[in-house]
This record gives C-alpha cells, structure tokens and sequence, in this order.
C-alpha cells in the first residue's frame, strides 16, 4: 500500500513512478545528518567490475541494514552493518513520509562533482520485482538524471540538501538513471537509498 500526498506528480510521462517530495529536513537537520554520518559510517571504497576489469571507485559506500543482508551489485557482495542511530532515524522518517517499509540503506559519498555515477538501474534479485527506492540527499546540491531505455527521453532534477525522492513500480524495468560528473561542484554529497531486501541470506 502506497500513501503518497495528493498534490505529489510523477515526474515520469509513462513506464514508471517517480516522485519528488522536495526537502523533507529543514537545513539545520540535513547539515546534522550529514556531518554525523561522515564520521559515523564505515565508508569503504568499492571494487566495481566493470567489463571485465576491477575498478577501484573513488566515491565512497556503506551498506546498513535491520539485519547482516548480503546484497551484490557489480559482482561485490557484501554484508550490511546493522543501523547506527541516526539511519534508524532517518529510515523511519522517510517510512512515515512514504508510507512504505524500509530495511536496508546503501550511502554513496561523493567528494567532489569529479565523484558521480553512471547510468544503471536498481534491478538486483534481491530488490525483488517493481522495487520501491527512497533517495534522501545530503550536503551539496547535484543534477540526477533519469533516461528511458528505449525512447531514451530524458528527465533532470536537481536534489537539494534534506531531498526526498521516491522511485518505485516500472521504473526500474523501463528507466536507467545516472549523477553527472560535473566541474562546477566542488563540495561532498551523501546520498542515501532506503531499499527493501526480499530474500534473507544468511
Ligand atoms: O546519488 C544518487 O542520487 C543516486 C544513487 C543511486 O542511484 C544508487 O545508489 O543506486
Ligand atoms: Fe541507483
């Protein structure tokens, strides 16, 4: 079940919901989150296969959860670190805004506009079908952008600070989605997708 406002619009034209819920933290709270997870989270640089070669991200990543879920994504797998108390928090801020269930978190900390990611979509088995993904953003500004697979229509918006975002039902199926490196950004940005991990491996 899905309790969005009313006067929420999907910024998708067709094959998917995508759904902006503006700043959901007064500044403040974002700037508290922010440096309290800078230093709380156990950031890790990712090895990423990428054709067939082990890349090194610069971008940073944690992966936090209500158990130890293993999640795979590039061909990594790893075990989630159970919530700090301020992802507690945050996921159960972002349940009551979306009225939908939480229990994993994958944070992306960029350091600078040179840090982005490139297109793809949040398919894995473990996100089961038509995932729901609630993106809260932190520190910097930056553009995300969406492309349809095949019509390759685009859509762009930018992603303030205390930001929420909600991808869910065809999206995943039907758009990649990408954050443009971009010169002009020089301060970090976290990013947090709330997920919810249907298989639970041991
Ligand atoms: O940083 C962002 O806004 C996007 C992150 C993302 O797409 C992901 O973690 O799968
Ligand atoms: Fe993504």
């Amino acid at each position: 079940m899905e309790i969005l406002p009313e006067s929420l619009n999907n910024l998708l034209p067709y094959d998917g919901e995508v759904y902006f819920f503006g700043k959901i933290l007064p500044s403040k709270k974002a700037d508290h989150y922010f440096n309290r997870l800078m230093e709380d989270i156990d950031w890790r640089q990712d090895e990423v296969i990428i054709f067939g070669k082990r890349i090194i991200t610069k971008r940073k990543t944690g992966w936090y959860g209500a158990e130890e879920f293993e999640y795979t994504y590039s061909r990594i797998t790893r075990k989630a670190k159970i919530w700090t108390p301020e992802l507690k928090e945050l996921k159960d801020l972002i349940e009551e805004k979306t009225g939908l269930k939480f229990n994993s978190c994958l944070l992306n900390l960029y350091h600078s506009g040179e840090e982005g990611m490139s297109w793809h979509s949040d398919a894995e088995a473990e996100l089961g079908k038509n995932p729901a993904i609630a993106s809260l953003s932190l520190g910097t500004t930056r553009k995300f952008v969406l492309k349809h697979k095949t019509s390759k229509e685009k859509i762009e918006l930018e992603l303030p600070p205390g930001s929420l975002l909600l991808m869910q039902g065809e999206t995943q199926k039907y758009w990649v989605h990408s954050l443009p490196k971009t010169k002009k950004v020089t301060e970090p940005r976290i990013n947090l997708t709330f997920r919810n991990i249907q298989k639970i491996k041991k």
